[in-house]
């Protein structure tokens, strides 16, 4: 880019910055130097990497978001909790949000994460344990008994069971006395990294992302600023992804419910803004830095150029963080403390929106109050201490991240290639030979005859053909298996360290003590679910539940009748156990 066109973008940038909304706030070094909001090359010289690496606040946003960056408004801490029951998670939710964290984050426990009741014999010993026992709405009434759910978002973590879950908390809004037209908030949904991660799924795929169209179409109509997906990058790096995989696996995802989103005829400009993003923040400082520049850059593009979205808000990729539960370690846990922190100013320098640092002891169980705190407090700390909220994206231009940044897109990019490949879109080089560009071919099939022979699945999407064909095939556990695999050699063979693991292994470190959870919750969560179901009206309860196995046979939108279905006190296992009948459960293609 040459220098006039520099000092342009520079002008635009600092009349797009005056005109916001900035924070009252010392913006100064600790030594008390002024400090500019953002850096650029210097005036009248030119760098034809700012094509790509652009100002903040404007396309292809690989400085973030807002021309004020963080001075317009830090990330918000939310940090992700539940425990026992409802009543115990209530008094974690209070003891964060008294201490300063901004928003809410709910961890289920498993039986809720796979759609059974407490008193289903699935669900024994289960019950409370990696987060908070829900059976119906009553539950979510006690989550958040004194907290106004109008004035705070909530994130939800669950996608096979999401919708009566959302379902659920609308209900409980209601009773609160909210209009549920302006909530705000996330629920996570995000089938697709299901199947090829976390395994946390009910149905096969296709009548899970008719549900899924069926909540984006609800929400982009009735509850504009709720996002109804966060689409996640965190299991699939956990489970021992690259991160260049955990960018292009996640983005794809993404690519294919924005494809949903279309297929259903909703207008992308509306929907997208809904679609959010969850990204893994490991121990590789600079690489997770270029990651996550990486992937906004190539999410605006792909939703300006494949997509059709005209809007900032439609191409803006906005992401909440977590730390690597996968980077901690039982030895010598009070390092974890170190690690996250790390981990954590990478997710800022990155420009995250949103972020959960983990506690020191969430390798071995969840989070007492102490190492709750301590985890929260290493937010407190990096935002009121260290300056980073002075400068937006204060690494751009360094020719180490800037090159990463550039490396990590261009492996996304042939990892997108092969999903295309997988779906049957073959893209062709262009005739000069140059490498065939994803973004071009999925246009072009976007674009093809739907219905014409040899385009098998294109009227759902490219992008979305070939995650489900990977799906099936065990391609992406592949993958994954052999990523895992590759970098579990390179600890063993003494290339890759880990501090107190592989090497380093002497301590004066005692044993922790953890958070152990009582059986007492699990018999106390179905004594309350026993009494529960002998009070409520039984035929109205019925009659829900034949709505939505009606629904659940055509094609009517299912949202009203769960949303029914939560009023009445039905049961997140009678709801998923109607749709269950319908649609079966998955079972997976292994295969490594
Ligand atoms: C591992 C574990 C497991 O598997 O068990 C998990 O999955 S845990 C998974 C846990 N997952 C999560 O917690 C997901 C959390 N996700 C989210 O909260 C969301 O989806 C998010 C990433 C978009 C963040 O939402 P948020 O409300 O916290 O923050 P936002 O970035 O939207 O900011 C809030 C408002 O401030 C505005 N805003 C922000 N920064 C600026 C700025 N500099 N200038 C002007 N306005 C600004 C935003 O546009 C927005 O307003 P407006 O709305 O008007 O634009």
């Amino acid at each position: 880019m040459d220098a006039d066109q520099i000092d342009e973008g520079r002008a635009r940038w600092a009349k797009r910055y005056a005109a916001a909304a900035r924070r009252e706030a010392d913006f100064t070094t600790l030594s008390g130097l002024e400090t500019e909001p953002v850096y650029g090359p210097p005036e009248g010289v030119a760098d034809p990497r700012m094509e790509r690496i652009g100002w903040p606040g404007e396309f292809p946003f690989t400085r973030g978001l807002y021309p004020t960056g963080y001075r317009g408004r830090p990330w918000t801490i939310r940090q992700f909790a539940g425990f026992g029951n409802a009543e115990q998670t209530n008094a974690r939710y209070k003891m964060l949000l008294k201490a300063g964290g901004g928003g809410l984050s709910v961890a289920f426990d498993m039986p809720t994460l796979m759609g059974r009741d407490s008193d289903e014999s699935a669900s024994l010993g289960e019950v409370g344990h990696c987060g908070v026992a829900i059976d119906s709405t009553a539950d979510m009434d006690r989550l958040f008994a004194g907290i106004d759910l109008g004035g705070v978002t909530t994130s939800m973590t669950i996608s096979g069971p999401a919708i009566p879950i959302f379902c659920m908390y609308l209900a409980a809004a209601e009773r609160q006395g909210v209009d549920i037209s302006t909530l705000d908030g996330t629920l996570q949904t995000d089938i697709h990294k299901e199947y090829i991660a976390q395994k946390e799924w009910l149905f096969p795929p296709e009548p899970h992302l008719r549900l899924i169209g069926d909540l984006m179409a609800y929400c982009a109509e009735n509850i504009p600023r709720y996002k109804p997906l966060s689409v996640s990058g965190y299991h699939i790096r956990e489970a021992g992804s690259t991160a260049a995989q955990e960018l292009a696996f996640t983005l794809a995802d993404g690519f294919s419910y924005v494809e949903l989103g279309l297929s259903r005829g909703l207008d992308v400009d509306r929907f997208a803004p809904g679609l959010s993003f969850f990204f893994d923040a490991h121990i590789d400082f600079f690489e997770e830095i270029a990651k996550f520049r990486a992937a906004r850059r190539i999410w605006a593009r792909w939703l300006r150029d494949v997509y059709g979205a005209k809007t900032d808000r439609a191409q803006w990729l906005r992401f909440h963080t977590q730390t690597a539960g996968v980077s901690l370690t039982a030895q010598q846990p009070y390092n974890n403390v170190v690690r996250t922190a790390v981990e954590a100013l990478a997710a800022i320098m990155g420009g995250t929106n949103s972020l959960h640092t983990n506690a020191l002891d969430e390798t071995l169980a969840l989070p007492t109050d102490q190492s709750a705190e301590i985890a929260l407090r290493t937010q407190s700390v990096l935002r009121d201490e260290t300056g980073v909220l002075n400068v937006a994206d204060p690494l751009g231009g360094s020719w180490y991240v800037e090159a990463l940044t550039d490396k990590i897109e261009a492996e996304a990019e042939k990892i997108f290639l092969q999903i295309l490949a997988l779906g049957g879109t073959a893209p062709m080089a262009d005739s000069a030979g140059r490498g065939a560009d994803p973004a071009t071919a999925a246009l072009d099939a976007m674009n093809s005859d739907a219905s014409s022979e040899g385009a098998p699945r294109h009227e759902i999407g490219p992008v979305t053909s070939g995650i489900l064909q990977g799906i099936e095939d065990g391609w992406f556990n592949a993958e994954i298996a052999e990523a895992a695999f590759t970098y579990q050699q390179q600890l063993e063979d003494g290339t890759k360290h880990i501090v107190g693991v592989t090497e380093l292994h002497d301590t004066v470190t005692p044993d922790l003590e953890i958070l152990r959870i009582s059986g007492d919750v699990e018999r106390e969560q179905n004594a309350v679910l026993a009494r529960r179901r002998a009070g409520r009206d039984n035929a109205a309860v019925d009659r829900a539940l034949a709505e939505i196995q009606a629904a659940a046979k055509g094609t009517a939108n299912l949202i009203e009748p769960i949303l029914a279905a939560a009023r009445a006190e039905a049961t997140l296992g009678e709801i998923c156990g109607v749709l269950r009948v319908e649609w079966g459960e998955y079972r997976e293609t292994t295969g490594l």
